[in-house]
């Protein structure tokens, strides 16, 4: 079986990569390095160096590279506080990058399709952790594009056949040995606090210390790496057997302050890791945490990384042997 994997270069998608290639799947990555890297690209994968918003360079690929008999679509820009300063990016690019290469699936007859989705789908929960029969309501318009582009495969179903699978990750996170998180500029929690340890910045921001929080600053549900990679070769299996569309939500159903993530860095690295309070980043909601019952129980997903320690520790190994991350 062979997939492609647009956004493969990137951080979810280079792991998700390797883990098809140790499934035995065909990997052709497709991605424009805006974020990722060569490097992280999976030596037995195919790269090719295109922009999902150039279509004639989807088609290229699919006609040098295809068939494919699977789609999974980690590339959109990414980051809810940038899309609160640039909706554009999100709103219209993400939006047109992620319709031409639907309509390439099309084209082709591609019948499974998988789409990183977000935790930010859900700004104003009624229930906490949030099941999958929550109300959207975008808290960004990085949310507000991935909703899109959920109803956007909703249509593409209807009209193509094209079924899909929409996971919706609470917050990516940790290491494999060999491929890391390196973005630049890096924003994401765990990684800036390592970089405190590592002695490249002085002290870590907490953003925010007033949210109805039992410590006020903001709760999220850390789920490694690899456990997001093997949630997706299961949907993967599951649409290539012929079954149903489906959307899940995928964290680890327990949710850590940003007090307690930098207290856990502290225990793992044996630093003191300084912390200073900074005014809240806009977009980001209180608390976040998954409920995902519905993959345990209709595919037996089951997260291997289930403490904050195991994943942060996972991170340090790899950042203390990258502390440039690709860049060296
Ligand atoms: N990191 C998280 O915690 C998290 C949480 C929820 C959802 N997501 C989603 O998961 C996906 C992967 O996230 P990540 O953290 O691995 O991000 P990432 O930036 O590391 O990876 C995205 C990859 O897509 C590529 N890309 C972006 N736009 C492209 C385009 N137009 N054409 C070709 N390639 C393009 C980038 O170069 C990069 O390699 C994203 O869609 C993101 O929105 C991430
Ligand atoms: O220097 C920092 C960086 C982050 N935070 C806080 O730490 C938490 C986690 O922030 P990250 O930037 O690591 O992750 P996000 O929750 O913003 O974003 C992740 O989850 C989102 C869904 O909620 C999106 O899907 C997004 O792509 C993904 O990176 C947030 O409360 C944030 O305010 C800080 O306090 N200080």
């Amino acid at each position: 079986m062979r997939i492609l994997v647009s956004g493969g270069a990137g951080y979810i998608g280079s792991v998700t990569s390797a883990a098809l290639l140790d499934a035995g799947y065909d990997v052709v990555i497709f991605d424009n390095l805006r974020q990722g890297h060569r490097q992280a690209v999976p030596a037995a994968a195919t790269f090719v160096f295109g922009d999902l918003n150039n279509i004639a360079e989807i088609r290229a690929a699919f006609e040098t590279y295809g068939p494919f008999d699977g789609i999974l679509n980690f590339a959109s820009h990414t980051l809810v506080g940038e899309s609160m300063q640039h909706p554009e990016y999100y709103l219209r690019d993400s939006v047109v990058a992620g319709i031409n290469l639907l309509t390439v699936a099309a084209e082709h007859g591609v019948k499974a399709f998988i789409l990183s989705s977000t935790a930010n789908l859900f700004d104003d929960p009624a229930k906490m952790p949030i099941d999958e029969n929550e109300r959207i309501v975008p808290g960004s318009p990085y949310g507000e594009m991935k909703a899109w582009m959920e109803r956007a495969l909703y249509w593409y179903e209807r009209v193509h056949g094209i079924r899909y699978g929409a996971l919706r990750y609470f917050n990516a996170c940790g290491c494999t040995p060999t491929i890391g998180e390196h973005h630049d500029p890096e924003t994401h929690l765990i990684p800036l606090i390592l970089q405190v340890a590592l002695g490249q910045r002085e002290s870590i921001a907490i953003f925010g210390d007033d949210y109805p929080t039992p410590d006020g600053s903001c709760v999220r549900d850390y789920v490694h790496v690899s456990d997001l990679a093997s949630a997706h070769i299961l949907t993967l299996q599951a649409l290539l057997n012929g079954g149903a569309s489906r959307r899940y939500n995928l964290g680890n159903g327990g949710g850590f302050s940003v007090k307690e993530v930098i207290q856990a860095v502290r225990n793992v690295t044996g630093h003191e890791i300084p912390a200073v309070v900074a005014p809240r980043r806009a977009g980001d909601p209180a608390t976040l945490v998954a409920s995902s019952e519905t993959i345990r129980r209709e595919l037996g997903w089951e997260p291997r990384y289930t403490t904050i320690e195991s994943i942060i520790e996972s991170a340090w190994a790899w950042h203390q042997h990258h502390p440039d991350g690709y860049s060296e």
